[in-house]
Formats: structure tokens, C-alpha cells, sequence
């Protein structure tokens, strides 16, 4: 069966009258065998956060004969920070670090939450000899001329998230500049102005002159590579969180392997060191991974090595700065926001705001913005029934939409007296960050995790049991300022039937962009690229054929001028593609795309759901002037076009039509980045500032944009089958339209949907009336 399916695979795929071949592709004959999965041998995953500081014992400390005195230097930077940074477990450790890094290209470096590595291990490094910058003479690689370059000096480490990279590079900063050594204008913009730290993330760069430590998003990496394969500038390369195993940090750590194996000839001859960082990661496939000397590709083997052995070794650093207590359920809790909100305010209730380590704040773990945000409204109203003698509460959301700014908030101390900070996070907060007052965690134990069945083409987003390693990193946010507590709204026994890990974020979503990366980064042969678990066949092939369609790849599986193009935004190669046709005169409406591009990615949708019937009907009074018989997209457009128009009171405007005012700001946040991203790639003139005219789009306009959507989307499209359902023309599936769309129970000749989820039913969302014959059209190349 699953041969049969290969075979039509390869022949080719039909859309309208076109058959697509994979031929071109497929030059590589799958290899399964049982090596794909992650193998939880080997996992290391340092004791649950209970016991104090254990001085420096590690499984490999060989060869390191030193005294004690000679391994705790001094510390160079602030010296307010001094004390603190000498009582991290991390500290005594250091020189075993460095010479471990002076022996090896590569060091795994496994460590308790909260023991030091984000913050200390690039300050210790930078005061390296290997890590200073260093002038070479290289041979250009277009006319063989030999120049002199600058190669090294800089260590990027790699986040998961932006607040990590943000908050990090705040916090060693401080610790890092000496005081009075910085600009004029350090006070004013912090201590990031003064040099030796900087970050870069999507949308928001500091990299003062002379930083020598970048915290960087792996994703800004990987965009970094695109432009310079041999990280010429950087010294080192610092991987942490590995075990979060995002798709980026899976391509990044090919990429690595890759400059670590290959002649170095491009970096004149210096090499790159690597550091691997995790409390929770799997030292034996990470070790395997890089050490393996044919790289082992996704279904074949890569080129031979240049440098055929790259020298790994591995650091395990025990105890933890304070302590953790856990406590578990002794039930299954029949309702979670029932057991949230009790375990909050009984926290609230019984503990004090501050004891000698300073402040007691609360970091509780949900599933959602959804949950979040109605958690939030839930205790704000039980607040206000609080006695005058119990401490007042700021409740702070915290997850992945919201804006920079609004994320930072809940970073900041409260302002008000006698008050006590509620964080409420997805698992945003979960890795790497150190929310500051943070000394109670509760944890929900579940998250809200993406899976693509790459058969159906759909994906679906559902809460699921977190894993082991992530419970560990939830529990480690309790104790990094002083001794914390962790409740778990679940029972031991269902701690203990959790999975070690999570499965890697490759073998459960869409490969589409992962596929384009390596194909800018002139990874030709996509299948014999090394990844640590390679995803399915099936998934690898549909992607190719899927980046053919959107004209990302030639013929011959070759990246196009507009594939290159497509890499350069930040949102999904589909988005990316419908930009790009905006930006051409057959469409030209680079506004309204912006404009609807920027609702979708905004967060959950732009419009609330209203449970109650009162509301509702009042609210549809409202929102009567937004909707469009077009559909979702084309009533997104009329939305932001009427919000940005709007002069007087916005927020006032929002709550009346029940729209979500945090993802209307983070819409026109985004809306302004895609649009200097426009101006700068010359694909429009600067745009009028707001408020402009609001003038409804006319329904000729409307088929415009939506044809242009099509350019993007041709995949996620179905005719009204006689049956009066709507079948998929890519696959075949019969699809429901969305109760939350503005079509739910309309029947339209085709439609077009935008995303594709699998919950109760299959549902069709985001979805606009299209005629069947646009479809043809947009997968026509020549157009
Ligand atoms: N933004 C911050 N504000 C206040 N203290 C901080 C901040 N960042 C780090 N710290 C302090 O530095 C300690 C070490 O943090 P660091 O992030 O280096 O640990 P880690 O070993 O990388 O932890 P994890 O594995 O959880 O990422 C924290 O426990 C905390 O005491």
C-alpha cells in the first residue's frame, strides 16, 4: 500500500489539467530503517531540582590536575554581579570548560536549570585565545584572488525564543560591562549600548559596535548562514536548549556539522568550536551526531568529510543554585482552571511577598493565549473579592503572539505596593529565561502542540501531556533567585508515565520551510543532508512538490530568483509567495496582502468567540460593517483597514465588535515590520502614514486579492462536490467549513482555505469564495 502511494507520488501529482513530476527530485532511493526515531538511550537529564549545590563533580573531569583555587578565576565585568555569578555551580567549573574547548571542536555541556550555562559559558570563553578575532588570507571563491579577511572574535548563542535571546542579552550585559566603559547614551538605552553583548531576533536587532557576544533566535542564525556559510565572523557557535529540538535547531545543527567536517579554507583556516547546552538533552545521539565522520544524510550518505574526525567531548555540571520542592496532586484534577485558580490563591494566601532573597511572584504554565487569557479574567475578578488585608495581584500574560514590548512586562517587577505578580505562560517561558521574582511555578502539564499528517496535507493543534524534560524545565523557573516551589496540578504516577522528551518538532510539522532553507543554502540534494532525525520520506517529497508549485523551485529542483526572495521573509514560504505575487503589476495590492497577512499572524483570531447569545446578537450588530460575502480574508481586510482609520477611541472600538484589542496592536506591529521589509527589498514606495480614508474594496478588487492568494494557497483549496460538501481538489478529502468563519453553512462554488485542522472534524478555516477555474490559473508558472 504504502509502495503503491510512493509510486503515484513519483509519478506526479494532478492539479486542474497538470500533472507536476517528482521526478527531477527523487534521485535517492528512501533508506528506512529503525535509526529515524530519537533514541532516549543516553538521555541525560540531571536530577529533578532538589538538592543544593554539589561542588564541582563531573562523569569527566580527566586530565585536569589544577587546584581548586587555580580553577575559580576572578571574574571580569560589573562587580555588583560578582558575588552572584562566583555562587553558580557553573563557576569552579570553568577551566575544566575551557580546556575541554581548547581539546575539541565540540563540547556537550549538560547542566541543572539555572546553573550558569546561558549566562556564564560565552563570558568565559570570549577571554580565549582561539576566540580572538584574527586577520586571514582567503581565495575568493568567484575569481580565486586571495584577500584578507577578519575571521572570528564573536560567539553566537542560540535561543528557541525571542524573550530568552532578549532577556539574556539584557542580564549578561550587566554583568559583563564594566561600569562607565560605555557610550554616552548607555544610560539612556540601558546597558546594551556599552558593546561586548547584543542580540538579534526577528524584527529587532542590537549589536553595538565591538559586542562580542550575540544572543541570537536559531532562526536569525540560519538567515545569517544564508548570507555567510562560514560564520566567518563568529569564533564559536553556542547551541543551548538543544533539547527543545525546533526544526531550526536541527537544520543549524547540520549546517555545523557541515563547517566543522568540511577544509575550513573559507574561514582561512580557523576553526569553529561548538557548544551543545542543555539540563534535559540526549548527550549519546548529540555526540553521535556530530562525531560520525560520513555524515549520514536523510536517506543516504553526504559527500565524504574533508576533516574527517571532529572531536567531541562531554561535560556533565551537577547540583543547582537553590532548591526546588515539588509537589504533586494527590488525584487527577477533574478541572484544571478550578485547580489553577484554588492553587494560586492559596500560594497567594499563605506565602509572603518577600523574604531575605527578595520578592515571591507566581510563573503559572497554560496551554494557550485562549486559557491564558481567560485565566486572567478569572482572577482579576477574584482578586476584587480579596479582603483589604490580603496583598493585591497584577496578573501579566506571557506568550509567543504578543508583542516584544508586551512580553517584557512581565519581566518587570510591579510597580504597585503590596502586590503580587502572576505570570501566565505557554511554554514560551519554559526554557532558558529567568523571570525575575519568579519563586513558585504551577504547572498544568499540558502544551499546545502542532501535528501535520503529511498524507492529508493537514495539521492540528491540540494540548497535549508535556514531557518529562519539560516538567523538569517548568520546575527549574522556581529556584533561580532563591529557594522555590513547583506545583504540579497532576499526580506522581502521571509525572512518571510521561514521555522523556518530546518528539523533535521535524518528525511531527510540515518540512516545507526546512526544505527551503536548505535549498537557499545551496543544498542541492536535500536528502543527503545531515539531521540528527530525519522526517518521513513522504513528508520530504511532498514539501518539494509543494515548493514546485509555489515556483520556489525550478524544474530540475533548483531554487528560483523567487524561491531566494521567499526566504527572506519571516512568515511561511505559502505567505511569503502571495507577497510576492502582490508586489507584481498583474495583482499589485502589496497593501491589502500586508494588511490581511498581518491579521492572520497575529495570535488567535482577531475576532473573540462569544458563548453567550446577548452578546453575540450584539456584537453581530457591530460587526455587521466587517463582514464581506468574499469571506474570512477579504473581512480581515475591512477590519484592520477600518481599525487603522479609526482615530478616536480604538481600544473602545474593539471591545464593541468583540475583537481581541492585543492582537489588533500586535496586527499593526506587524503590519509596519512587513511593511519596511517591503520598502527595503524595493517591492514598494514608502506607504502614507495612518490614519488613511477607509474605502470599502470593491468586489472586482476583492477577486484580485484573492487570486493573488491563490498564488500561495492553490493546495488548500475545494469544489462543492453534488453532495453539497466540499472536497480538497489536491487529495481529495471532504472538508467542513469552520463555525468561527464568516462562510460557515454558505455554500460557495469553491473555496479557499488558508489553514487546515484536524479536531472534531476536518475543518477547513480562514476560508474565502473562489470560482474552480482561479485555481488552474494560479498553478500555471508561465503567469
Ligand atoms: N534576567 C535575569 N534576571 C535576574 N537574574 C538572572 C537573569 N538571568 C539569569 N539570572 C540569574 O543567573 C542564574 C543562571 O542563569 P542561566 O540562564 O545562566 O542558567 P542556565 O543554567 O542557563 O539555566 P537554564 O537551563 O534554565 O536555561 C539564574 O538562576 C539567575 O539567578
Amino acid at each position: 500500500m504504502a509502495k503503491k502511494r510512493k509510486n503515484e507520488a513519483s509519478d506526479g501529482i494532478r492539479i486542474g489539467d497538470k500533472i507536476l513530476s517528482l521526478s527531477g527530485y527523487l534521485t535517492k532511493k528512501p533508506k528506512i530503517d529503525g535509526t529515524s526515531q530519537a533514541s532516549n538511550e543516553g538521555i541525560s537529564t540531571s536530577q529533578e531540582g532538589l538538592s543544593t549545590q554539589n561542588e564541582g563533580l563531573s562523569s569527566s573531569t580527566e586530565g585536569l590536575s589544577r587546584s581548586k583555587e587555580d580553577k575559580r578565576s576572578k571574574p571580569v565585568g560589573n562587580p555588583k554581579y560578582f558575588e552572584a555569578r562566583q555562587a553558580l555551580p557553573l563557576w569552579t567549573r570553568q577551566d575544566d570548560i575551557r580546556q575541554k574547548l581548547h581539546q575539541n571542536d565540540v563540547l556537550v555541556l549538560v547542566g541543572e536549570t539555572g546553573s550558569g550555562k546561558s549566562t556564564q559559558v560565552p563570558q568565559f570563553l570570549i577571554q580565549e585565545d582561539w576566540c580572538q578575532r584574527k586577520k586571514v588570507k582567503v581565495k575568493a571563491s568567484d575569481n580565486g584572488t586571495t584577500q584578507e579577511i577578519a575571521v572570528g572574535g564573536m560567539i553566537a548563542v542560540t535561543q528557541p525564543r525571542r524573550v530568552a535571546a532578549t532577556t539574556l542579552a539584557h542580564r549578561v550585559a550587566k554583568e559583563a560591562n564594566i561600569p562607565g566603559h560605555g557610550k554616552k547614551d548607555g544610560e539612556r538605552h540601558g546597558p546594551l549600548s556599552d558593546g561586548l553583548v547584543g542580540y538579534s531576533v526577528r524584527f529587532d536587532h542590537r549589536v553595538p559596535k565591538g559586542t562580542r557576544i550575540k544572543y541570537v533566535t536559531e532562526g536569525m542564525l540560519l538567515q545569517e548562514l544564508l548570507r555567510d556559510p562560514q560564520l566567518r565572523q563568529y569564533s564559536a557557535i553556542i547551541v543551548d536548549e538543544i533539547h527543545e529540538r525546533s526544526v531550526d535547531v536541527d537544520l543549524l545543527s547540520g549546517f555545523l556539522k557541515q563547517i566543522l567536517a568540511g577544509d575550513k579554507a573559507g574561514r582561512g583556516g580557523i576553526p569553529l568550536k561548538v557548544v551543545i547546552m542543555s539540563a534535559t538533552a540526549n548527550v549519546g545521539s548529540i555526540k553521535k551526531f556530530f562525531s560520525d565522520s560520513e555524515s549520514e544524510g536523510l536517506y543516504g550518505s553526504a559527500p565524504p568529510a574533508t576533516n574527517p574526525k571532529t572531536s567531541v567531548d562531554f561535560l556533565q555540571i551537577e547540583g543547582r543554585q537553590f532548591p526546588v520542592e515539588i509537589t504533586h496532586t494527590p488525584k487527577p484534577v477533574p478541572d484544571i482552571q478550578e485547580a489553577l485558580l484554588s492553587t494560586l490563591f492559596k500560594i497567594h494566601k499563605q506565602e509572603s511577598l518577600f523574604d531575605k532573597h527578595g520578592r515571591k511572584d507566581i510563573l503559572a504554565f497554560l496551554t494557550g493565549q485562549e486559557e491564558i487569557e481567560s485565566a486572567q479574567r478569572l482572577i482579576e475578578e477574584h482578586a476584587e473579592t480579596l479582603p483589604p488585608n490580603v496583598p493585591k495581584i497584577a496578573v501579566l500574560p506571557l506568550f509567543g503572539q504578543l508583542s516584544m514590548e508586551a512580553q517584557h512586562k512581565a519581566f518587570q517587577p510591579t510597580k504597585e505596593k503590596n502586590t503580587r505578580k502572576i505570570v501566565l505562560a505557554t511554554n514560551i517561558a519554559e526554557t532558558s529565561v529567568t523571570v525575575p521574582g519568579v519563586r513558585f511555578v504551577v504547572d498544568c502539564g499540558k502544551a499546545k502542540v502542532k501535528q501535520y499528517r503529511p498524507r492529508l496535507g493537514m495539521e492540528s493543534l491540540l494540548a497535549k501531556p508535556i514531557s518529562k524534560s519539560s516538567a523538569i524545565q517548568r520546575a527549574g523557573r522556581a529556584g533561580r533567585e532563591g529557594p522555590g516551589k513547583c506545583f504540579r496540578l497532576y499526580t506522581e504516577e502521571t509525572y512518571e508515565s510521561l514521555e522523556k522528551t518530546d518528539l523533535p518538532e521535524i518528525l511531527r510539522t510540515d518540512v516545507l520551510n526546512a526544505v527551503l532553507t536548505m535549498k537557499a543554502r545551496g543544498i542541492d540534494d536535500v536528502l543527503a543532508f545531515p539531521l540528527m532525525d530525519p522526517p518521513e520520506f513522504e513528508s520530504v517529497e511532498k514539501a518539494l512538490l509543494h515548493l514546485h508549485i509555489l515556483g520556489a523551485l525550478a524544474d530540475d529542483g533548483s531554487i528560483t530568483s523567487i524561491g531566494r526572495k521567499m526566504v527572506m521573509f519571516p512568515v511561511p514560504p505559502p505567505y511569503a509567495r502571495v507577497l510576492i505575487a502582490a508586489a507584481t503589476p498583474k495583482y499589485d495590492c502589496l497593501l491589502e496582502v500586508i494588511d490581511i497577512i498581518s491579521c492572520i499572524t497575529a495570535g488567535d483570531d482577531i475576532f473573540l468567540q462569544i458563548q453567550s447569545e446577548e452578546t453575540k446578537e450584539e456584537a453581530e450588530e457591530f460587526r455587521k460593517e466587517l463582514w464581506r460575502r468574499e469571506g474570512d480574508l477579504i473581512t480581515y481586510l475591512t477590519t484592520i483597514q477600518l481599525y487603522s482609520a479609526e482615530n478616536a477611541d480604538r481600544v473602545r472600538w474593539c471591545k464593541d465588535r468583540k475583537l481581541n484589542v492585543r492582537n489588533m496592536k500586535q496586527a499593526m506591529n506587524i503590519r509596519k515590520q512587513l511593511r519596511g521589509l517591503c520598502v527595503k527589498q524595493k517591492m514598494m514606495e514608502q506607504p502614507p502614514a495612518d490614519p488613511q480614508p477607509f474605502y470599502p474594496i470593491t468586489p472586482e478588487r476583492a477577486a484580485v486579492i484573492l487570486k493573488c492568494f491563490l498564488k500561495g494557497f492553490a493546495l488548500k483549496t475545494a469544489i462543492l462536490a453534488p453532495d453539497n460538501s466540499y472536497v480538497t481538489a489536491h487529495g481529495k478529502h471532504v472538508v467542513a467549513v469552520h463555525p468561527a468563519s464568516v462562510l460557515h453553512g454558505q455554500k460557495k462554488e469553491a473555496i479557499m482555505f488558508l489553514e487546515h485542522v484536524y479536531t472534531q472534524k476536518n475543518y477547513a478555516k480562514k476560508v474565502s469564495a473562489i470560482e474552480a477555474q482561479w485555481i488552474v490559473e494560479a498553478v500555471d508558472r508561465s503567469s
